[in-house]
């Protein structure tokens, strides 16, 4: 097991040349978000732009348009409809505060077959994934599943301790040639060959909202032309280290995740050093 610390990331971070355009920085597709749980969308909006992405473009509920123009104007919209055409984005992240209707069902399902690459699954997403467990075998290479302990027991099985959901992530992850990011205290990634484990992160991070961010955060790695493997150790490492810089000025109780996309720009300076 390899651990996540400053030198490892340092040894594949790409600092920004002086002579790029956002061209160069990838479109990110994120479709999050319902009526009751937009937050989750606008975090994981947030998260994605603050995390170097160049273009955005947000897939929302139509009645709920104004609440992304309002907050993140950076963000370009798409509204959620049956057919997505996928061809101008780099990278697709899929499941905070989506429902798990039968429309949120058929976009999972769509996604799976028509995103080739660079997709990312969490929360509802790995909901869906888990009542339709046949869908595995359709799931894009290298393909980014980030579950916390409840929603891998929903996917694999209930396990009762930490270092057994490990052992299934791994084995799993070689099944499907995918990415397994199992989030906690110390999170854990694995591809199957490799596995790694963060050093980064505080209970602070134990609020609603910090795995929305953590998305956002993948997809626009995948968007910057990461290769999968990195685009998750990077973004778990510093979505952690930016917690933790956030410490300076908040308490582990008081700390809001919007606190700590602000500080993703103190936790990139700290890797560039
Ligand atoms: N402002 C918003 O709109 C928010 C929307 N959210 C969305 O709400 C939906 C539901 O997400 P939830 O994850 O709350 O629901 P779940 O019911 O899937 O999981 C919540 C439960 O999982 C368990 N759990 C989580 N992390 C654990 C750990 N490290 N160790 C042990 N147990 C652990 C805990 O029992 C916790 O109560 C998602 O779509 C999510 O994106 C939440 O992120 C909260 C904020
Ligand atoms: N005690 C902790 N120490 C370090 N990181 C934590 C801690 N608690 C939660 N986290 C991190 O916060 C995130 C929580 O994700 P998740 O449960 O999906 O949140 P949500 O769905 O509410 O956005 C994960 O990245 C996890 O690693
Ligand atoms: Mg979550």
């Amino acid at each position: 097991m390899t651990i996540i610390d400053n030198n490892l990331v340092q040894t594949f971070y790409k600092k920004r040349k002086p002579n790029t355009h956002k061209g160069d920085f990838g479109h990110a597709f994120l479709i999050v978000g319902s009526p009751n749980k937009m937050g989750a969308a606008l975090i994981a909006s947030k998260a994605c732009l603050r995390a170097g992405v160049g273009l955005l473009t947000t897939n929302v509920p139509k009645e709920e348009k104004t609440s992304v123009t309002n907050f993140i104007p950076e963000a370009m919209l798409y509204f959620r409809e049956n057919s997505i055409d996928f061809t101008p984005f780099n990278a697709v992240g899929i499941g905070p505060g989506l429902e798990q209707n039968e429309a949120s069902q058929k976009i999972v399902y769509t996604s799976l077959l028509k995103v080739r690459k660079n997709l990312v699954l969490d929360a509802d997403a790995l909901n869906i994934l888990a009542q339709n467990p046949d869908w595995f075998s359709q799931l894009p290479k290298q393909t980014i599943l980030t579950p916390h302990p409840k929603e891998f027991d929903r996917l694999f099985g209930t396990h009762t301790s930490e270092e057994a959901r490990r052992e299934t992530a791994h084995k799993k992850a070689t099944q499907w040639n995918c990415i397994i990011i199992l989030k906690g205290h110390q999170t854990f990634i694995t591809n199957g060959i490799d596995s790694y484990e963060n050093t980064t992160g505080n209970s602070g991070l134990a609020k609603g909202g910090s795995g929305d961010a953590l998305t956002g955060i993948i997809t626009a790695f995948l968007a910057q032309h990461y290769p999968p493997i990195h685009a998750a150790i990077i973004s778990v490492y510093l979505h952690g280290l930016a917690a933790d810089i956030t410490l300076s000025k908040q308490s582990e109780e008081s700390m809001l995740i919007s606190d700590v996309i602000e500080n993703l720009g103190w936790a990139f300076k700290k890797i560039a050093e």
